[in-house]
């Protein structure tokens, strides 16, 4: 069923599709919206149900989800690249927006970016590499840090849990997209250094660690001479990331069709 213009506002909660909802994001998204009078889970979709912690509709399929739902007003999508393509041509489709904090797109042989800019032909779509309002903060304070100090080496090093399937993370390729935007003489990604590795003046480092259950850590070293600036981030809980992105499917709901940006809506 297409989309209503819903806002949460006079038409009440806005109504969410999530999928993905066996996993760790897909949980805490269900958890956190439980506790929200903004927004409600109306069916929850994964290819393997299980337990879903969600008092909703459980599916395996999001086309079948969205056709027997009233209304839906958004998916919420935080699954795997190849799940990403899929789901966002069945939301554009049904007319439905797409929210996503899937990683790993880039380059993926389903062409996952591709399918979100297809389907921001007609729906709205947003897509962020971290739903956390400190990775906003942190950008814009990496993005001050790189024009200031010019000429200074940088390198980005994350920290994950020892089930993350993508590396570097997403949010460090954006840390390091955005730094690249005001550092054009940075033109190498150097990812990890082994023997013989002298640094070259045109690199950017990028270091991906796993361990134990660290939910997310980034950081950004600046390095002169004389002194070092490290600007870093560490996310507590993965309630930051399911918050963020409710409030950004809140905040796109009857949006125009096309493609929008966490900041777009903060
Ligand atoms: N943007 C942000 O703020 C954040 C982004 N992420 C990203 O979100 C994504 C999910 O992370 P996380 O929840 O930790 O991962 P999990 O592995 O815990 O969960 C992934 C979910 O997607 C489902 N899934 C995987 N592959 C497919 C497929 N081919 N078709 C359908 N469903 C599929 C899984 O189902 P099944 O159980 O059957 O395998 C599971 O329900 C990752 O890309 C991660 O980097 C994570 C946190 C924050
Ligand atoms: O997989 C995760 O857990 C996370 N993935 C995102 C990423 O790849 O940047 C965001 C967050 O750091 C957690």
């Amino acid at each position: 069923m297409a989309a209503t213009d819903g806002d949460g506002d006079a038409d009440g909660p806005v109504r969410l599709v999530v999928t993905g909802a066996t996993g760790r994001m897909g949980e805490e998204l269900s958890d956190a919206a439980g506790d929200r009078e903004d927004v409600l889970v109306v069916a929850a979709v994964s290819r393997t149900p299980g337990s879903v912690a969600a008092e909703a509709a459980v599916g395996t399929h999001l086309d079948a989800a969205l056709a027997d739902e009233d209304h839906v007003d958004a998916v919420v999508d935080f699954t795997a690249p190849e799940a990403t393509a899929e789901y966002a041509g069945i939301a554009a489709e049904h007319g439905i927006a797409f929210v996503t904090g899937t990683t790993g797109l880039e380059g993926h042989d389903a062409d996952p970016l591709g399918a979100l800019d297809a389907a921001a032909e007609s729906v709205p779509v947003l897509h962020a590499s971290n739903f956390s309002r400190g990775i906003a903060a942190l950008r814009r304070a990496i993005r001050e840090a790189a024009t200031s100090l010019p000429g200074y080496d940088v390198e980005v090093t994350e920290t994950h849990h020892n089930g993350k399937r993508d590396a570097p993370s997403g949010t460090a390729l954006t840390l390091v997209e955005d730094i690249e935007a005001e550092r054009p003489d940075l033109t190498e990604r150097q990812h990890g250094r082994e023997g013989e590795a002298p640094r070259d003046d045109t690199e950017i480092g990028v270091h991906a660690r796993r361990a134990g259950d660290v939910t997310g850590e980034h950081e950004v070293l600046f390095a002169g001479n004389r002194e070092t600036l490290s600007l870093s981030h560490s996310a507590g809980d993965r309630g930051v990331f399911a918050e963020g992105a409710l409030d950004a499917a809140a905040a796109l709901a009857g949006r125009d069709a096309g493609r929008y940006t966490f900041t777009d809506l903060l």
